[in-house]
């Protein structure tokens, strides 16, 4: 592990990385990188295996062949303490993940107590402040229930923010919400932006990603048929299948 990390390193490097489930190849070869506080959109059409390749890089799937490095830290190493590299990243999923028996408060600060032994004062401290950063304050005693879809998913981020990962992986976060709902989620992920975070993000908001992606991959059938910037991608695609992709989902 480690070794060879240099300042000019991107956070996360994917390299040749393979997944199959049983016979089906549904990661073929990806390379992909990304650097430190840049947002980078992974699109594509259902089944292209956006959330496949999260899942690797969130160590939920066991690659099959290549490797995954974040930071100096190889997360494809069979000897690497999963759990622990774990710890380094923050995941939302697409459906409210939040533990439905904790209130708010409770799901942000479980983690930080339970796993980074924070002291409770501490863990509700950070807590509160980044429930007030995602236009949450009053909600902390509230259980998952009482809360609408684009408030749930905001504080399923908060929980994500509150062990201070250093690259946050977002599976189509805003897919199951009311179109209503969506842009207060997507509010909350510019703001990150802003912030500096590193973000790697699957989304079908193609607006979001021409307007807010430092970098965007498109997916088609486990490959990345074309990666570069929004304005790139978006307007000058170069490869037929991404401009085929664009003008499908442009037009509904
Ligand atoms: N656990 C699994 N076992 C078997 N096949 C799976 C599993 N998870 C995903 N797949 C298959 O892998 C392929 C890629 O799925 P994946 O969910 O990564 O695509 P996606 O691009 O995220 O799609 P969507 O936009 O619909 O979420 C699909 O054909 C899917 O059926």
């Amino acid at each position: 592990m480690g070794g060879g990390w240099t300042v000019n390193e991107p956070l996360l490097r994917i390299s040749a990385l393979r997944k199959a489930y049983g016979s089906r190849l549904v990661l073929r070869s990806i390379d992909l990188e990304v650097a430190e506080h840049q947002v980078v959109c992974l699109i594509g059409g259902s089944g292209s295996g956006k959330s496949t390749l999260l899942r690797c890089i969130d160590l939920l799937d066991v690659v099959d062949d290549g490797t995954i490095h974040l930071g100096g830290t190889e997360l494809t190493d069979p000897r690497l303490d999963a759990n622990l590299a774990r710890r380094r990243i923050g995941i939302v999923f697409q459906a409210y993940n939040l533990f439905p028996h904790l209130n708010v408060l409770d799901n942000i600060t479980l983690a930080p107590r339970q796993v980074h032994k924070v002291p409770r004062r501490q863990a509700e401290e950070s807590a509160r402040e980044l429930l007030a950063r995602l236009g949450l304050a009053d909600k902390a005693h509230d259980y998952p229930e009482r809360l609408s879809g684009g408030q749930q998913q905001r504080a399923a981020i908060a929980r994500a923010l509150a062990t201070d990962p250093q690259v946050l992986l977002f599976d189509e976060i805003t897919s199951a919400l009311d179109p209503e709902l969506v842009g207060e989620v997507l509010d909350v992920v510019t703001d990150l932006k802003e912030r500096g975070l590193t973000i790697l993000m699957a989304t079908h908001e193609m607006g979001f990603a021409r307007q807010a992606a430092d970098q965007v991959c498109f997916l088609q059938d486990g490959v990345i048929r074309e990666q570069g910037t929004a304005e790139q991608v978006f307007t000058d695609p170069r490869h037929e299948s991404t401009r085929r992709f664009l003008s499908r989902v442009l037009e509904r």
